[in-house]
């Protein structure tokens, strides 16, 4: 069993205690249900950096990243910065998450924020929206091409962007379809943990053109960013790189500074 099945076998519990807990009519009279939400992809198209900046306490291949911050300051320091958006890590088992820290970071900032979930129930795309956030992430390794469609295209009804992350070629051929925004190459391999861009640089060129092409995972400088803007890369999602800091918003000024210069 690899670390994405147990993921998600934890995830099936904790998705059926929540739905009895709150009901999805519950979710739906929120106040943040109505909000008009902000386009990821849009912004990435028009940005020359493509930052998504993460927050990420903890994960399964680093175990603990950074208990000592908060998400409102992390959140305002990452708007501060000039990043294109945020992603906030809402698993609590493996990651340290919740969604209490999307709902701060949509207190603090305006910036898109991405739910980093393992979404495997429609449930949790009306949760995402209920709690502030302008994206979710379906990941093809986890889902069949069926409920890709479905969740997608509940998403898109919704007004959230669609990010949709693979690893390999075969999980980008069942995947490709209108209704998602972003392709999402993720570099972590998640049997070994090890990361490596050619991940990203290998299946660029059988991610067509209408669809925003993101790198994920294992961005550690800018020159991995200069090596695969070439690739057609508009965004590029980084995580422990700044969060490993006492200043993760310092951390990425620092950054978009060398990108520009
Ligand atoms: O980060 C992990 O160890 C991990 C393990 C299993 C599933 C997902 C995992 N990470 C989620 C992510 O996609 C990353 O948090 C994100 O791409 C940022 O990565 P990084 O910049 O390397 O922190």
């Amino acid at each position: 069993m690899n670390i994405l099945d147990k993921i998600v076998n934890d995830k099936r519990i904790e998705v059926d205690l929540r739905k009895q807990l709150i009901p999805v009519k519950q979710l739906e009279a929120s106040v943040l249900f109505e909000r008009q939400t902000v386009s990821l992809s849009d912004k990435l198209r028009h940005s020359n950096t493509g930052i998504i900046a993460e927050h990420k306490r903890r994960s399964p291949s680093k175990q603990v990243i950074n208990h000592n911050l908060n998400v409102f300051d992390v959140a305002k320091g990452y708007q501060n910065a000039g990043v294109c958006g945020m992603s906030v890590l809402t698993d609590g088992k493996y990651f340290g998450g919740s969604l209490d820290d999307l709902l701060t970071a949509r207190a603090s900032c305006n910036l898109p924020l991405l739910r980093k979930e393992f979404i495997i129930d429609s449930y949790q795309i009306i949760e995402a929206k209920a709690y502030g956030a302008d994206v979710i992430l379906l990941i093809a390794a986890i889902l069949t091409k069926a409920e890709i469609k479905v969740f997608s295209e509940l998403a898109k009804q919704l007004k959230l962007d669609v990010l949709l992350e693979v690893h390999n070629e075969e999980e980008l051929h069942k995947s490709l379809m209108p209704s998602l925004d972003m392709l999402g190459v993720n570099n972590r391999n998640l049997k070994t943990f090890d990361v490596s861009l050619d991940t990203s640089k290998q299946l660029s060129k059988m991610i067509p053109n209408d669809f925003v092409k993101v790198s994920e995972s294992g961005i550690s400088n800018v020159e991995a960013i200069k090596t695969l803007q070439p690739y057609g890369y508009k965004g590029f999602l980084i995580g422990e790189n700044f969060m490993k800091t006492n200043n993760p918003g310092d951390s990425a000024t620092q950054f978009i500074k060398d990108l520009q210069s």
